[in-house]
């Protein structure tokens, strides 16, 4: 799916619209339903929790489409609030554990699983918590995040369960636009920064897709991107994760300096700021964006303090 890729179903929903049952067996829901049953929850969407539902059934069948997710993966779903992507994702996988912070809406989902989806809720479990927190999962171990993101914390959270799933082999991930953009961004561009290069200590990223915001309840000031991941080996070093997530902080914490002087308070002055740079053989006059996740590693190794 290209970059700027507008699905047939990437139109204006009808407003009025159910969403029909699928042959699959499950109902996916249409604009009446998210409000019928937010209605019957007295659920107003907050923005602080980032709940924008979506109300297009095209949109998550293209979402399950682009996970390219199949009857033997496990998928961990963050946000799955009233249930869209849910029952979109529920005929085509073997299990899937959902993850939701607003406790009305963790409660009410496995009985709209059960009433939507009736063959299939043998297959869902909700947890109810932070996805930014959660330690462990119930089940078998995931094998594919698929979420709508909450925007607000889409990057933390998919950074938390690349790092406390190592099970998690590939991904898709609605976020804003912009933050698409970041994920996916290669070395040298305007908008590689500390999500891009964290994201490839574990994974490569890719933009799938754009989703209008037409095809959500309320409808956001944003647009949205479709981010796929693959999860690949992080580069061969003998410093850890947190010393190599510590440089690029460091590194982009003042994005216009030189890197021997962005990096002086890490290293413990410019001159071993210089040394370390010049030992992991990068220029030390070099910016931040110019580097790969493994030329972060190397700097990691060299600092002396
Ligand atoms: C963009 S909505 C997506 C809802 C649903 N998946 C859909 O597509 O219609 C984001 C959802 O994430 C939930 N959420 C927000 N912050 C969360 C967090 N830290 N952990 C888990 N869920 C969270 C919200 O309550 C909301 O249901």
């Amino acid at each position: 799916m290209g970059e700027n890729d507008t699905a047939p179903e990437d139109k204006a929903p009808d407003d009025a619209a159910h969403g029909g049952t699928a042959e699959s067996g499950a109902a996916l829901l249409g604009a009446a339903d998210i409000r019928e049953l937010a209605a019957a929850l007295d659920v107003r969407p907050t923005k602080q929790l980032g709940q924008n539902f979506v109300i297009d059934p095209g949109t998550v069948r293209r979402i399950v489409r682009a996970a390219e997710v199949g009857p033997s993966d496990v998928v961990i779903e963050v946000g799955p609030g009233l249930g869209s992507l849910t029952l979109a994702l529920l005929p085509e996988v073997a299990r899937v554990i959902a993850v939701e912070l607003d406790p009305v809406l963790a409660k009410a989902l496995p009985e709209t699983v059960e009433a939507k989806a009736p063959g299939l809720a043998d297959r869902f479990e909700v947890v109810h918590g932070d996805a930014m927190r959660i330690a462990e999962l119930p089940g078998p171990p995931p094998t594919a995040l698929v979420a709508n993101l909450p925007y607000n914390v889409a990057v933390p959270v998919v950074l938390h369960l690349l790092e406390l799933l190592p099970s998690l082999r590939k991904g898709l991930v609605m976020v804003q636009a912009e933050v698409g953009e970041r994920l996916a961004a290669a070395p040298g561009s305007k908008i590689y920064g500390v999500p891009s290069v964290k994201m490839a200590w574990y994974a490569e990223a890719r933009r799938a897709g754009s989703v209008g915001r037409h095809v959500f309840w309320p409808a956001p000031n944003v647009d949205s991107a479709l981010v796929a991941f693959t999860r690949r080996e992080p580069p061969a070093t003998v410093a850890t994760r947190q010393q190599v997530f510590a440089v690029i902080d460091a590194a982009f914490a003042q994005r216009r300096k030189t890197l021997r002087a962005a990096l002086a308070s890490w290293a413990g002055s410019p001159a071993m700021a210089e040394a370390a740079l010049r030992a992991a053989d990068v220029d030390p006059t070099a910016r931040g964006e110019m580097l790969d996740i493994t030329a972060f590693a190397r700097i990691a190794e060299h600092r002396m303090v």
